[in-house]
């Protein structure tokens, strides 16, 4: 099997969790990241599904799971500590559904990767479930790598990418040189610094320079 790598839109999907200790708890927490309407079905539960519960940011019943529970998710995750449920949750579910079985990475038609995030930007890590070990330790070494001043340097990147390509009275050839130009390291170096205004003045004579060029050709 070759995994096909996308971003998906969870948005208000349903999804159900099954089991509530350590690895639902992170699974959840980034489904409800994602702004997915969560299910939790479980007997115990960790203290902060249950926060989560009493603020309303999902619903949990605390019993053993039943195969109606994941009737209706798009997305399904079997967490518990006991593998014949988790297999009696991956029984339950049919083919279109997606769904993730925590300790059998052969019966999951998804994994979960590493993921580094900077607001916009996300670098996601799997290994194919060789060593999730090794997807964390690299999410870590890339964290050091690709700083916070990433979030607002992707930003800086959209707004002037959106800018410059409504320009309609430059050239496409030219569009693309300055979008070039503006992945140039010392727009990371000034968003770093803290040197915003220089930043968006540079970004912004570069923008001016090929307009002028372009009138004199
Ligand atoms: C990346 C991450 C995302 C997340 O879960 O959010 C994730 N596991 C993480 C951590 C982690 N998982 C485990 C350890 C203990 C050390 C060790 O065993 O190596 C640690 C490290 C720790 O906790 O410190 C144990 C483990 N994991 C799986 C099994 C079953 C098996 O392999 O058979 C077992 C043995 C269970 C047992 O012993 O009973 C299976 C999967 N884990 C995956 C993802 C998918 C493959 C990802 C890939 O392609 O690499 C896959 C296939 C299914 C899935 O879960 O989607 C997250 C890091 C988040 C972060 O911090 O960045
Ligand atoms: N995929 C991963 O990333 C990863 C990482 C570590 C461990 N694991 C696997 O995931 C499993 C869960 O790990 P954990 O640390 O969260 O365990 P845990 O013991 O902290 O939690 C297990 C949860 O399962 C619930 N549960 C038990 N029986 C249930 C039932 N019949 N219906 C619903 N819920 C039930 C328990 O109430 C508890 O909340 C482990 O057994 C391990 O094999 C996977």
């Amino acid at each position: 099997m070759r995994p096909y790598a996308m971003m998906v839109n969870l948005e208000n999907k349903r999804c159900a969790v099954v089991g509530g200790g350590q690895v639902a708890e992170r699974k959840i927490a980034s489904l409800l990241a994602a702004g997915a309407a969560v299910s939790v079905v479980s007997p115990s539960c960790t203290a902060l599904i249950r926060e989560w519960e009493q603020a309303g940011k999902l619903t949990l019943r605390l019993r053993p799971f039943v195969p109606d529970d994941v009737a209706d998710a798009v997305l399904v995750i079997a967490a518990t500590s006991d593998p014949a449920v988790n297999l009696a949750v991956y029984e339950a579910c049919g083919p279109q559904q997606w769904i993730n079985v925590a300790d059998r990475p052969d019966l999951c038609s998804f994994t979960v990767p590493s993921v580094v995030e900077r607001g916009d930007l996300t670098v996601a890590i799997s290994t194919g479930g060789n060593n999730p070990g090794l997807a964390k330790k690299m999410r870590s070494q890339l964290e050091a790598w690709i700083g916070p001043e990433y979030e607002d340097y992707t930003l800086f990147l959209g707004k002037m990418r959106r800018r410059v390509l409504a320009l309609d009275e430059l050239r496409p050839a030219n569009k693309r040189a300055i979008l070039a130009e503006l992945l140039d390291d010392r727009f990371l170096h000034w968003t770093r610094s803290g040197e915003i205004e220089r930043r968006d003045r540079e970004a912004e004579a570069v923008v001016a320079g090929w307009l002028e060029r372009q009138e004199e050709t």
